[in-house]
């Protein structure tokens, strides 16, 4: 499990993705080994194969929605994951910079070579204007790097300064920035951390380019721990440490018999039926048939900390009218 004799989580790297600062919020570096790998499936992988402890996934961004990669794990559509629970979530404040090498032949200081403005579309006929200018002229830049969530909360910032610059969609941010960091000929940009302008010696040509100043990503910590023993503790720094204990959340996933009328409904009503607030809702594609889906859904309330037994009663419930379902975990919440 581990390489040496501290406990290993994996994340989404290379170092300084947004992944590497979610796990330095969340896990102690004097207790754990930070470890990154390349996709989001290698970090289901290290944990279901008990080469680490804990993973760090991203799951859902404030301004562009799900991560459609983590739910697909955790669907676990052929039972490839049948272990892996969710154990714990971690809040980021996402501010976006434009990494890449300066123009240097440039005379334009201010980035005042970009319109400013955004082109109206049929699916976006007043899209929004970006928050910022750029640093420097962008006129050289020919390629844009960087993971696909990160263009989805970029977008007015790109149609505004970077139209016509081909977009190339890598594995994640700090990935796009390493990539930029080997470029010869000046002319790629990524959308990646200030962290990662600093490891990968790259120049800052934008700053805080995301559409809204509230950009935040939300992250699950996951393990093996269908019944936690007494001593997992996740470690936080004084950051995540609240002072009124916020609660707990559960996530559940589950499919509905499709041939039922209101069958999706009668599994929601299980929440109500014992006074379960519902925090979140997704779907996925169940790929059985052709618009058939897995639900996700977050509620408040514990599995293993449940004195009323309202967790217990829908659950059982659920068990009854869903046509599969699977408990994914229960964990402390954060906000
Ligand atoms: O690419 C990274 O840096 C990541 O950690 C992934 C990720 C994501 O998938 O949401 C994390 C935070 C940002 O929302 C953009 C990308």
């Amino acid at each position: 499990m581990a390489s040496g004799t501290k406990p290993v989580v994996s994340f989404l790297g290379p170092v300084a993705s947004y992944s590497h600062q979610a796990v330095r919020q969340a896990f102690s570096e004097d207790e754990w080994e930070l470890r990154p790998v390349v996709t989001i499936d290698d970090v289901f992988d290290t944990v279901q194969d008990q080469e680490v402890k804990a993973g760090l996934v991203p799951f859902e961004n404030s301004t562009n929605g799900s991560v459609v990669f983590t739910l697909d794990d955790l669907a676990d559509r052929d039972g490839r994951y049948k272990d892996i629970t969710v154990d714990g979530e971690v809040y980021v404040d996402v501010h976006h910079c434009l990494l890449g090498h300066k123009d240097t032949s440039s005379t334009t200081e201010d980035g005042a070579d970009g319109s400013g403005t955004c082109t109206p579309t049929a699916t976006d006929p007043s899209p929004s204007r970006p928050r910022t200018k750029p640093l420097s002229s962008l006129a050289h830049i020919k390629r844009l790097y960087s993971h696909p969530q990160a263009f989805g909360q970029c977008n007015a910032f790109i149609s505004a300064y970077l139209k016509g610059v081909e977009v190339f969609e890598v594995s994640s941010t700090s990935k796009a920035a390493e990539i930029v960091s080997k470029d010869e000929t000046g002319t790629y940009a990524a959308i990646s951390s200030s962290l990662a302008a600093q490891i990968y010696g790259l120049d800052m040509l934008g700053r805080s380019i995301e559409d809204r100043s509230d950009n935040t990503t939300r992250f699950l910590i996951i393990g093996r721990n269908p019944t936690p023993p007494a001593d997992w503790e996740i470690v936080k720094t004084p950051t995540t440490t609240t002072t009124t204990r916020p609660g707990s959340k559960s996530m559940v996933s589950f499919t509905v018999p499709h041939d039922s009328p209101g069958a999706l409904a009668e599994v929601l009503s299980c929440f109500q039926a014992f006074n379960l607030n519902l925090t979140s809702i997704n779907s996925r594609p169940s790929l059985v048939k052709p618009f058939q889906y897995i639900f996700f859904v977050e509620f408040e309330g514990h599995r293993h900390d449940d004195p009323e037994g309202r967790v217990r009663g829908a659950l059982d419930k659920i068990s009854r009218v869903a046509g599969s379902w699977r408990w994914l975990g229960s964990w402390e919440r954060q906000r």
